[in-house]
């Protein structure tokens, strides 16, 4: 099965990395395209048996899935390129965020029918196969689905949604990388005040928040469950989550997830 990656940057060059290490797919069935040179190099010296190439309608020729993961403003410049050369074989996946599938359409649409399409919305932890990737299709079998589905959950988790819930996912699953982020870093910070090196507080505020994770999906637990063992009544615990509170730590969140929208 061939894929062909078109706009290997962050997020592109990212899923090209995770393609690489699974299992799938042939590391030299990988393709992918770029405006310059200097990304290209980069991904072939991340693995030499993907192939590289500027040349974006080449790419798609022979590409059983077309993953198009080019910046928003240019979508209608790349698909007037290369939707001459796509056929209703071949499967088209947009990670271009906020492109809704009536537009995707219009810009795919082959002669009286639209290609299978799916929007996928992964984060940059797809690099090391630790995505959380929600997944809307669009004139897709189940076999096609079941088939993208079984690619993103090889490179982390993945949800089939429906597309009116892409936004909200979108926020939670992949501008939530930058997010969770953010707290690592204020901890770190808070850590340094505190007498830590800044080395000694990333790997203390690291493991913990993805130990706190794990406890969520192994114990298959609420947050607040968790919490509870670690508040000891009148203890330090609490009197923190409270000050955080206080400060507008869940409202923060909450508003910014929403103006992400
Ligand atoms: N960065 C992220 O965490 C996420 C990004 N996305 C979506 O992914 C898309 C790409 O975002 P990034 O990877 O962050 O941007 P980026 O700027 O890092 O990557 C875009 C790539 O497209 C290439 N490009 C530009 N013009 C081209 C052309 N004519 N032909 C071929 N390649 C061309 C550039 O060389 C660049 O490597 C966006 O639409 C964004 O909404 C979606 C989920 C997460
Ligand atoms: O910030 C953005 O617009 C893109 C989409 C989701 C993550 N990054």
């Amino acid at each position: 099965m061939k894929i062909s990656i078109i706009g290997a940057g962050n997020m592109g060059g990212a899923i090209a990395k995770g393609l690489a290490q699974s299992t799938l797919i042939n590391t030299t069935d990988i393709t992918v395209t770029a405006a310059t040179q200097k990304t290209l190099d980069a991904i072939k010296s991340f693995n030499r048996d993907i192939n590289t190439s500027k040349n974006n309608s080449e790419a798609v020729k022979n590409a059983n899935i077309i993953i198009i993961a080019v910046k928003p403003w240019l979508i209608d410049k790349i698909a007037k390129e290369i939707a001459p050369y796509i056929n209703n074989n071949q499967i088209i996946i947009s990670i271009v965020a906020g492109v809704p599938f009536e537009y995707l359409d219009k810009l795919f649409r082959c002669a009286q029918d639209a290609p299978a399409i799916f929007r996928a919305i992964p984060n940059t932890a797809i690099s090391i196969k630790e995505s959380m990737t929600a997944i809307a299709s669009y004139n897709a079998s189940t076999e096609q689905e079941k088939l993208i589905l079984s690619i993103f959950n090889e490179l982390g988790k993945s949800i089939l949604i429906e597309e009116r819930l892409m936004v909200a996912a979108t926020a939670l699953g992949s501008c939530g990388t930058a997010f969770a982020l953010r707290y690592i870093r204020a901890a770190i910070e808070g850590g340094i005040e505190m007498g830590l090196y800044a080395h000694q507080a990333k790997e203390i505020v690291s493991q913990t928040v993805k130990g706190a994770a794990e406890l969520l999906m192994h114990n298959q637990s609420h947050p607040e469950e968790e919490i509870d063992k670690v508040t000891t009544p009148g203890g330090i615990t609490i009197k923190g989550l409270n000050e955080m509170e206080h400060a507008g730590f869940t409202s923060a969140i909450i508003r910014g997830l929403k103006a992400s929208r």
